[in-house]
């Protein structure tokens, strides 16, 4: 059954300062482009749901348009908060199961959106993550709470493939914001599994983020 996907695209990139970050130029192309290339390559993809911000759903279908010409797209409106976004991309989704991908991670690739697909079939869900390497401490108010054991603890990143209609139920059940997709899930006590994504699959979130991006893309397309 294809799988359809949505890239999440509406955000305001307020930690990257005054551009918005998904059209930045990264290695000669927008930022969201590597993501929307990853996508037209995933083999068994449905129909790609970008969501773009509020008045810039043209802009993007123009984007969606170059860069993955060979899939089925749609272009529809995020919200407030990332939840709201994914909201809007799934109730345009009408697949069993539904890739949800941050646009800001453009070193996503084609075989990791795959695994976490195949990953997530018969359960509620998969995300991919990766075992964090610093040691994480519990702060408040300036002072360490709580020593979490490092062997337990994975930083999550998207693709995060859930059960659509378990999503939306569960969004349902409160208006409370969640960080990712898996936490959504969880509210039903709905637990996904984990998929080893990549080191280098990070999110642009400040304007560093984006120069290690292009070293990264660099290294990659040199060692082709
Ligand atoms: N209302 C929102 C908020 C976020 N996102 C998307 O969710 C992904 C992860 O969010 P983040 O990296 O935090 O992006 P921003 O919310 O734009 O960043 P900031 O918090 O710095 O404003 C991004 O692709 C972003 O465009 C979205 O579609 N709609
Ligand atoms: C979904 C996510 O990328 C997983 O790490 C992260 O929670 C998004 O957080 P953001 O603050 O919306 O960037």
């Amino acid at each position: 059954m294809p799988t359809d996907a949505v890239i999440v695209a509406a955000g305001a990139s307020t930690r990257f300062g005054s551009a918005d970050k998904l059209t930045a130029d990264l290695a000669g192309r927008p930022l969201i482009a590597w993501s929307l290339a990853a996508f037209e390559a995933v083999r068994g993809l449905g129909c790609l749901v970008v969501v773009a911000a509020p008045g810039r759903e043209a802009e993007f279908e123009e984007l969606a348009r170059t860069w993955c010409p060979r899939v089925c797209f749609r272009v529809v409106a995020g919200g407030a908060r990332r939840r709201d976004s994914v909201e809007a991309g799934l109730r345009t989704c009408s697949s069993r199961y539904v890739a949800i991908h941050d646009g800001a991670r453009p070193l996503v690739t084609p075989a990791l959106i795959e695994r976490t697909i195949e990953a997530a079939q018969g359960l509620p869900g998969a995300i991919a993550a990766v075992p964090v390497t610093d040691t994480i401490k519990e702060v408040r108010g300036g002072r360490i709470v709580g020593h979490p054991d490092r062997s337990l603890l994975w930083a999550a990143q998207t693709p995060q493939v859930v059960l659509r209609q378990a999503w939306l139920d569960a969004a349902a059940m409160s208006d409370n914001d969640e960080t990712d997709d898996a936490a959504m899930l969880s509210r039903l006590g709905l637990e996904c599994a984990v998929v080893e994504g990549s080191y280098d699959n990070l999110k642009v979130t400040r304007p560093l983020d984006l120069d290690l991006a292009a070293r990264l893309l660099a290294a990659r397309e040199a060692a082709r």
